[in-house]
């Protein structure tokens, strides 16, 4: 891919995992800048990655041809106001906030901007990240190029076409590791109640949670409904433990938690 000079304005959780998973894929990582304001975050960045690190957003930003805007919703409009000074003209920027919208973020750096925003999750840290994009129809097909070339270096991507679709991408794959993790902290949990130790229970929740993920991935034309019913032997174990399930309403608990995570992204549209 074409290897354009990038500032992470912001070194936390996700960008470290864009990163990662950049460096992985072979991208050069003296074109890679991070900032952030205290070299907690920054040392080890340089460390494990090569990359090199600025305190400074204003500099960093100014060197750059891609400026990803890395930093936590509430913080993002200080951290942009003095990005302002920024001739954005030649720039791509890319938004990985959560809640934050195009109009929003072109009145925080009071320019008209090259923007993409892009909602990934941080499994692009080992190069499995799952990654939405948005853009208007004002975005030069380069520019779309290069999102694309940049979020696929570390995963898989979906474009969206309206703006609003980002928070959907958030309650399906920003968020939705989480949601994984807890269901599998709640079996590694039970299976330590039922008496395994926890390495060993952790083993049995992990290598089912990959080997379910990977049967996903190597049967596209099987649905996942069938998938389940290949487990579930009529009269035996799964069909209780999905009973179960089915009686405490978990698809009903997975819709309004998604919801709860659209509702919380439009609220922070308003709030930041
Ligand atoms: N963590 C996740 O799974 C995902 C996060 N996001 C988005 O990514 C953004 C960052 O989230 P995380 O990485 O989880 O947060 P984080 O708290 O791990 O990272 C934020 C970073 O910003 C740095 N920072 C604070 N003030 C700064 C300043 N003035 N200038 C430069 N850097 C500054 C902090 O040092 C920290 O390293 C958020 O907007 C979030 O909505 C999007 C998708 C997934
Ligand atoms: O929890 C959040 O707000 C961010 C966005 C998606 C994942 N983490």
């Amino acid at each position: 891919m074409e290897q354009r000079s990038i500032a992470f304005i912001g070194a936390g959780n996700m960008a470290r995992s864009i990163i990662a998973g950049l460096i992985a894929s072979g991208y050069d990582a003296k074109k890679i800048t991070a900032t952030a304001p205290s070299e907690t975050r920054l040392a080890p960045l340089q460390h494990d990655f090569g990359i090199n690190t600025d305190s400074d957003n204003l500099r960093a930003a100014q060197q750059a041809d891609v400026v990803v805007l890395a930093v936590k919703p509430q913080l993002m409009a200080d951290v942009c106001l003095p990005l302002q000074a920024v001739d954005f003209s030649n720039k791509l920027v890319i938004s990985i906030a959560a809640g934050i919208n195009s109009a929003r973020l072109a009145t925080m750096l009071d320019s008209q901007l090259h923007l993409v925003r892009v909602m990934p999750n941080t499994p692009a840290l080992i190069g499995k990240g799952m990654s939405g994009l948005y853009a208007d129809s004002t975005l030069a097909p380069q520019d779309h190029q290069f999102a694309s070339d940049l979020l696929q270096a570390v995963g898989e991507i979906c474009w969206v076409k309206q703006e609003a679709d980002i928070n959907g991408i958030i309650a399906a794959a920003g968020s939705a590791p989480a949601y994984f993790f807890l269901f599998m902290e709640a079996i590694q949990q039970q299976a330590m109640a039922q008496g395994f130790d926890e390495q060993t229970a952790r083993l049995l929740v992990q290598q089912t949670a990959l080997g379910a993920a990977e049967m996903v991935q190597a049967n596209p034309e099987t649905d996942l409904a069938t998938l389940r019913q290949q487990v579930t032997s009529k009269g035996g174990t799964t069909a209780e433990a999905i009973n179960t399930f089915n009686h405490h309403h978990l698809t009903e608990i997975v819709a309004k938690a998604m919801q709860a995570a659209v509702a919380r992204a439009q609220e922070m549209e308003q709030l930041f």
